[in-house]
């Protein structure tokens, strides 16, 4: 579980997040939403520590990162998973490598444990007999299964994906929500998404944060976001083409 409270972080004089506090919880996939510009990046770089916030603080596993020390903060890295962006293989290293990466950056374990460790999570996302192809080599939803087998890889209590169906057609996009999902499930992981892929929403949202010009403006699941007269919340429902459409022969068949 992460709990936020009351975080404020600004870059000069522009405010960005406004007093967040929030609870993300274990073992489900909690999605950060919201338009474009309204902070989203922000809050899970700060969750990520990339941020020191101005005030707030933030609790992992209910201790308060800044309470803990340099070792502490050491362990707490190593707990965390990342799914960047565009997945963010290092082009130069093959597959193998680049799964491998974290489990080098914090341990010393032989090499053939490693390798192990390697070809089981490559296994957990499908994806067995690639080692030594190179990212380039591979699909687009090849690549990010790769970069969820290296964000688990040293098996972390904590899951951050930035935009982790960007690029991809949609029924790729739902394959890896959906073994984001499980995987969240499995190892029972506290899990953060920043997206604005309403069919994440639908197919993924356990808890869903909206986020509106920084400030937490509605909390729910993918039902209630259906239901809630939150009208900036309706709004970005709506937004989408496929939603608006559906809206639209509701209203009509109403
Ligand atoms: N490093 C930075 N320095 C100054 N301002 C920043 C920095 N990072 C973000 N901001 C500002 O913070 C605000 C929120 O940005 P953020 O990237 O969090 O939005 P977002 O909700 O993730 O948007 P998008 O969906 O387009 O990625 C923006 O006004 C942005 O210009």
């Amino acid at each position: 579980m992460i709990r936020v409270e009351s975080l404020y972080k600004s870059f000069g004089e522009e405010p960005v997040l406004k007093g967040i506090t929030t609870t993300f919880e274990q073992g489900k996939t909690n999605l950060i939403i919201g338009q474009s510009g309204s902070g989203k990046t922000v809050f899970l770089k700060c969750l990520l520590g990339l941020f020191t916030p101005e005030e707030g603080r933030i609790f992992f596993k209910e201790q308060a990162i800044d309470e803990m020390n340099i070792d502490q903060q050491r362990k707490l890295r190593e707990d965390m998973g990342m799914v960047f962006q565009g997945s963010a293989l290092f082009d130069s290293m093959n597959i193998e490598e680049n799964v491998m990466f974290p489990l080098r950056m914090f341990s010393e374990k032989p090499r053939e444990e490693m390798l192990e460790r390697v070809n089981e999570v490559l296994a957990r996302v499908n994806l067995e007999g690639v080692n030594s192809k190179y990212p380039s080599e591979i699909s687009g939803g090849m690549q990010k299964r790769v970069a969820i087998a290296r964000a688990i890889v040293n098996n972390p209590s904590f899951l951050f994906c930035d935009e982790p169906n960007s690029g991809l057609d949609p029924r790729t996009a739902i394959l890896i929500d959906n073994l984001i999902q499980e995987i969240t499930k499995e190892y029972n992981i506290t899990t953060v998404i920043n997206t604005h892929d309403m069919n994440s929403v639908m197919e993924i949202g356990e808890n869903i944060v909206f986020l509106e010009k920084g400030v937490l403006a509605w909390q729910g699941n993918n039902r209630e976001i259906f239901m809630t007269d939150n009208k900036n919340v309706t709004n970005f429902v709506y937004s989408s083409d496929l939603f608006k459409k559906i809206r639209e022969i509701q209203i009509k068949e109403k």
